[in-house]
């Protein structure tokens, strides 16, 4: 392991702390069924103990060329370990599965694009069994955010609008090497059931124009009238509509016909 120099602008933080590490794998709650896909395996801390669990496969994305040598030789003896030698944003994951399985998708992201690939799982909900995720706790912190707080931003409503977010534990930055400048945190994206909203990259478009200028009233951006309809109060503004609201305007938009 300790032949790999870290590399900030991949966002390498090893995991060094053998509890930390179970604790995340006990909630991916490993069956021999399961097919697994870990983004960032680095010198595979994670992957170790996911390995030990005994999945019916784990495909491990790694962008990093000068881990492949190291996670090669060390799992050359699990037939179910596959390396993906990629940008994790350039594969595809229906590719992996066949008609009706899912994936249980797990990592200690990149801090520096962590958010870009939770937004990802947004679109590839069809397929998704759960997700559990170390992040920046901040970055946890706006997973969970109830409205009117500060952290209650275009990603709480967002993420919210598709998951169900459990916020597992904080951990300190002493349990990486190097330690990263904030605690991080662990948290687990489970699919809702029934979601309404076909048209995903629509919906995130109007979430986030919602929140330019999250300050202005809503009437400012949406016409009173379809406010109404969805039965929000124009007056209110962005950080202040619940998840529910949100595809409610939505839905009246998208169906309005003019
Ligand atoms: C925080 S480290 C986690 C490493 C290891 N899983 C652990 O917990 O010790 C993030 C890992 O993601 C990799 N990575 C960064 N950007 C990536 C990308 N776009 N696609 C795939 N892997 C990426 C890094 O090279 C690094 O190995």
């Amino acid at each position: 392991m300790n032949r790999i120099k870290p590399k900030k602008h991949l966002g390498q933080h090893f995991l060094i702390s053998k509890n930390v590490i179970e604790k995340i794998v006990d909630e991916i709650d490993i069956s021999q069924e399961d097919i697994i896909v870990e983004i960032g395996p680095g010198t595979g801390a994670l992957t170790e103990e996911i390995l030990l669990r005994n999945p019916k496969i784990l495909y491990a994305v790694e962008i990093d060329t000068t881990v492949y040598p190291v996670l090669e030789e060390k799992f050359s003896k699990y037939s179910n370990f596959k390396l993906i030698k990629s940008d994790f944003f350039d594969v595809n994951l229906y590719e992996l599965i066949s008609d009706k399985e899912k994936i249980k998708l797990v990592g200690n992201l990149p801090y520096n694009v962590s958010s870009l690939m939770i937004i990802d799982c947004g679109f590839k909900l069809d397929i998704l069994e759960f997700c559990v995720f170390m992040i920046q706790k901040e970055v946890a912190e706006k997973l969970i955010a109830k409205p009117k707080t500060k952290d209650y931003t275009f990603l709480s409503v967002f993420i919210q609008t598709f998951f169900d977010v459990k916020y597992i534990m904080s951990v300190p930055a002493r349990f990486f090497n190097p330690p990263p400048k904030v605690t991080s945190a662990v948290v687990k994206l489970t699919p809702k059931q029934n979601i309404v909203i076909n048209n995903v990259k629509k919906y995130k478009n109007f979430v986030s124009h919602l929140f330019q200028n999250r300050r202005k009233m809503i009437k400012s951006k949406i016409e009173e009238g379809m406010l109404n309809k969805a039965g929000v109060s124009p007056n209110l503004r962005a950080e202040e509509l619940s998840v529910e609201d949100f595809i409610r305007i939505f839905e009246v938009v998208e169906n309005d016909d003019r």
